[in-house]
């Protein structure tokens, strides 16, 4: 499938996915990554007569602008009533999200931080069989981070379903993927999005193309940069584990 838009051309690769699963989308900036989530979710069409098939999505998109005049309840009761009065819902999403401390402010008035979250719990509270997130970690701190990576994947297994995941915080992607969709090419101008692979493949794949290497941090088990030309960061380019998961 292809899609040009001004002097960008995506080409993408064809794939499958499955329910259960998550896929990020690894690339650079300028590479496609939003695009390709627009397709998914049927807000522009690919050139020519390949198009993706029809799917029933909820999607949150990268840059959210809040127009509703309301508290935060009253947006979830006009858009989400059923998730936001489920006790699984709450329990699960809105709970670990801290929604309580916010949810009779004027949605207007939320940070960037607080409308991020809004974000995510609209998104998993609209039903789909296809979840497309681009960027939930803007504008989270670190613990709110990991705080998100855990709800959507739990979510995700939970209900069987699928979710395409735009994400630029490594640790986040590489708690989140199932598998990956590396972006490759000219940013801006002519990139690819490969068919979806396994995590350690496409990780492998997208740092190689930055020549960067990672190690697992023993104390806490979290990917670490090696430093550039160090020993490790030598050795790991010399055979290839640009980014490795011990068993
Ligand atoms: N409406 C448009 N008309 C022309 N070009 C566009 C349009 N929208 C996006 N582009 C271009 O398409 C390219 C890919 O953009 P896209 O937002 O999909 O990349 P991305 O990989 O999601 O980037 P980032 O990681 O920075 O969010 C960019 O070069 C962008 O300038």
């Amino acid at each position: 499938m292809v899609k040009t838009m001004g002097d960008f051309k995506l080409t993408v690769d064809a794939g499958e996915f499955t329910d259960s699963e998550i896929v990020v989308l690894l690339g650079q900036n300028g590479t496609g990554k939003t695009t390709f989530i627009r397709l998914l979710a049927g807000l522009m069409k690919a050139d020519g007569d390949q198009q993706v098939p029809a799917l029933n999505v909820s999607y949150k998109p990268q840059k959210i602008s809040p127009k509703f005049k309301g508290t935060v309840r009253m947006l979830f009761i006009k858009k989400i009533k059923a998730a936001f009065l489920n006790p699984q819902f709450n329990t699960d999403v809105m709970k670990p999200l801290n929604i309580d401390n916010i949810i009779d402010q004027e949605v207007t008035h939320l940070s960037g931080g607080e409308l991020q979250r809004v974000a995510i719990v609209l998104a998993l509270g609209q039903p789909a069989d296809i979840y497309l997130i681009d960027e939930p970690s803007a504008y989270l701190d670190s613990e709110q981070r990991i705080i998100a990576a855990k709800v959507i994947k739990r979510f995700i297994v939970h209900f069987k379903r699928t979710a395409f995941i735009v994400e630029h915080d490594f640790i986040m992607s590489t708690y989140l993927a199932d598998r990956v969709v590396v972006y490759e090419g000219i940013p801006s101008v002519d990139a690819k999005a490969n068919t979806p692979q396994s995590l350690l493949t496409g990780m492998n794949k997208f740092l190689a193309s930055l020549q960067v290497t990672f190690r697992r941090d023993p104390t806490n088990s979290r990917p670490r940069i090696n430093k550039l030309d160090s020993q490790m960061d030598q050795e790991q380019k010399l055979s290839g584990n640009y980014f490795f998961i011990e068993s």
